[in-house]
């Protein structure tokens, strides 16, 4: 029987430790403060919004929350981000995604300092992922890296694939399993053969967005599979949340995360850990919240 990661209890240990990190950082005179920017009224993000800003308080951090109306325009919306890098109360920026159609996700990403940049989207911390240097981690990436953990002593070596190909997810989880020296391959919904190559892997991550696509019969008895997918479907009349992968084909697994209540929980805990992290840094103190000590 596969073991079940438990991604609540998990997240719940990380905000536990930055929680404490806030009060010792306290008694040094700083609060941390994160920022998040939503534009327009998607139900899905104002949802995650909700809970951005809920859980940086729970933290004991300082929470700013801005609003703005689908209608904003591009420069608008620059100019508030701008703002936002001058004001020395902010740590982190986060603008929720997806933005409006008429904006240019990119553009407002490359605007936010990369020092407050605690979505790690900007291409300077891009850029360090890739060749090792620090920066700041993408959340849910990272929040794989720390589920991982928890069922892998020895990466080494490993065979790991990726489905999926995205900046926010794909791309920086293949270059966190490259660091530790997995041989990795990065999948999409167009590769040929994908079953054979998932087939191949001892790491399996999903983050496809597409409901059930990994079937049981797709993993290596043993293999580990991270499920990022998020999907909403309907199931007997009812609408539920199922994953890409089909869980209750993963009992030969030897670790499965759960959807609800894998991957998800935990970036919103590293978007705080983020945001300690930029908090030292941007005032030159050593050191953050040691996410893998969590696990
Ligand atoms: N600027 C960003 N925008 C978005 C990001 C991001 O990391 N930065 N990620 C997603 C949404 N997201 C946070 O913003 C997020 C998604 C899912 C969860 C979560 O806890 N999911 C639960 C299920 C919740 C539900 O019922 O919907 C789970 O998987 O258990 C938290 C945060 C897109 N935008």
């Amino acid at each position: 029987m596969a073991a079940i990661i438990d991604g609540r209890a998990i997240a719940a240990k990380l905000r536990g430790r930055v929680a404490e990190e806030v009060v010792s950082l306290a008694a040094e005179g700083i609060v941390p403060g994160l920022a998040v920017v939503l534009v327009g009224d998607d139900p899905a993000s104002q949802v995650y919004v909700r809970s951005k800003v809920t859980q940086t308080l729970e933290a004991g951090m300082r929470s700013f929350e801005h609003r703005l109306p689908a209608s904003t325009s591009q420069e608008e919306l620059l100019g508030f981000v701008a703002a936002l890098n001058d004001d020395d109360a902010v740590d982190g920026i986060l603008v929720q995604l997806p933005l409006p159609q008429h904006i240019d996700s990119d553009l407002v990403l490359d605007a936010i300092d990369p020092l407050k940049d605690v979505d790690g989207f900007h291409p300077v911390n891009v850029g360090r992922l890739s060749t090792g240097t620090g920066g700041l981690i993408p959340c849910t990436p990272l929040g794989c890296m720390i589920l991982l953990d928890t069922a892998i002593d020895h990466y080494r070596g490993l065979k790991a694939v990726v489905i999926g190909k995205s900046n926010i997810v794909g791309k920086p989880v293949a270059m966190l399993l490259l660091e530790r020296e997995c041989t990795v391959t990065v999948t999409h919904i167009a590769t040929r053969n994908l079953p054979d190559t998932v087939r191949s892997a001892d790491i399996v991550v999903v983050a496809a967005g597409s409901p059930g696509l990994v079937r049981g019969d797709w993993v290596k008895p043993g293999a580990v599979v991270i499920d990022v997918g998020i999907n909403r479907v309907e199931r007997d009349g009812r609408k539920v949340i199922i994953g890409d992968a089909v869980r209750e084909e993963m009992d030969h697994a030897a670790a499965v995360t759960p959807v609800p209540g894998g991957v998800g929980p935990m970036t919103i805990a590293c978007l705080l850990s983020n945001t300690l992290r930029a908090a030292r840094r941007r005032r030159g103190l050593p050191g953050a919240v040691r996410e893998a000590a969590v696990a």
